[in-house]
């Protein structure tokens, strides 16, 4: 029988490109409500007693709004917003983490969704700091651009409207809501510094960590990212040179595949480690899509 979903903010933007994986599938039936409902507690409430999974796309305000009635619902929860990341009680949905992590996901339920920006962090932090390259308190640093998409619909009509161009830096006075969870999921000790930007294009996104490692720091980086996600499907340890000479973010758009790869000059062990994915794709609505896949007992892959 096919598994109920309800996605909760299925007009926005993750929510769109949820569902636009999902319409297609015969293993899935789609609770949709009408416009004039779907901001309605009520009609909500029916809908998440009537699923067999719900999926939040909504800003984490109205996430903490609803949540309080979700706790009486049988079905279980995929959060794409930044409200239980770090939440005790909620898995985090990297399926790559480590070893035992989709057997976690499988066996949850509640499941939050990793931030986009903080995707491409773990993803490089966390085998630096489970294989010794760097210690827990090391002082990192992460550079990161991503595609205007990564603002919601509001920010999406600030570039399509010509409000804003060119693109900004911005987070930095260090409070970008994703530090919480790359601290507790990279195994830091340390709060990195974190300092994002927005690019004039839609969709995609390059996190970079550049490190002070030893000599010799690039070639321990690459071979602690291979080991790490040796056999995975959705994460890519690849060669620096497959990324092109100028890196694209857009490269991965409309997959749900994060690329990982590592620069550097050896005999100085001056290193970048480099994540490619699409903000949209792996970084939350392919991500969130995984996620179900593994919570319904079906191979992760289905419809990505
Ligand atoms: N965009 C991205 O790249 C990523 C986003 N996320 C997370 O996903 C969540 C959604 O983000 P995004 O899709 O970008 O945001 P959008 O603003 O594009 O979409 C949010 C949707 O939620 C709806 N909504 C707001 N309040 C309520 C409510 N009380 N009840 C029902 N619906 C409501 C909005 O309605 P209306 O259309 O009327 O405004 C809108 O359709 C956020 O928490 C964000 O952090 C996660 C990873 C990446
Ligand atoms: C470009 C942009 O504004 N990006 C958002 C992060 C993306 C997002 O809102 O969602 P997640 O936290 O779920 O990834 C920001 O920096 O607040």
């Amino acid at each position: 029988m096919a598994a109920k979903v309800f996605i909760d903010g299925e007009v926005g933007t993750t929510g769109l490109q949820i569902r636009a994986r999902l319409e297609t599938r015969d293993d899935i039936t789609l609770i949709s409500l009408s416009e004039e409902n779907r901001k309605s507690r009520l009609a909500r409430i029916g809908a998440f007693a009537e699923a067999d999974v719900a999926i939040l796309c909504l800003p984490d305000a109205a996430v903490h709004e609803i949540a309080p009635d979700l706790a009486h619902q049988p079905c279980r929860v995929i959060d794409a917003s930044t409200a239980h990341r770090v939440h005790p009680d909620w898995e985090y949905g990297f399926a790559e983490l480590d070893a035992g992590a989709r057997d976690r996901i499988a066996a949850a339920k509640y499941v939050s969704n990793p931030g986009c920006y903080s995707t491409g962090a773990i993803a490089l932090l966390k085998p630096m700091v489970a294989a010794g390259v760097i210690a827990s308190d090391h002082p990192v640093t992460i550079n990161a651009i991503s595609g205007y998409s990564g603002g919601g619909k509001s920010m999406i009509a600030e570039f399509e409207t010509g409000a804003i161009s060119g693109g900004f830096v911005y987070g930095t006075g260090q409070k970008h809501k994703h530090l919480p969870e790359i601290v507790a999921h990279a195994g830091l000790t340390r709060k990195p510094i974190f300092v994002p930007q927005v690019g004039q294009f839609a969709q995609g996104m390059i996190v970079q960590v550049p490190l002070h490692l030893p000599p010799g720091g690039p070639a321990a980086a690459m071979e602690a990212l291979a080991a790490h996600y040796a056999g995975q499907r959705f994460v890519r340890v690849v060669a620096r040179e497959e990324l092109g000479d100028r890196i694209d973010p857009q490269r991965m758009n409309d997959t749900n595949v994060m690329e990982l790869s590592v620069d550097g000059d050896p005999e100085t062990g001056a290193t970048v480690l480099i994540a490619v994915l699409d903000n949209l794709g792996k970084g939350a609505s392919g991500a969130a899509v995984q996620n179900l896949n593994i919570l319904l007992g079906l191979d992760e892959g289905t419809g990505l």
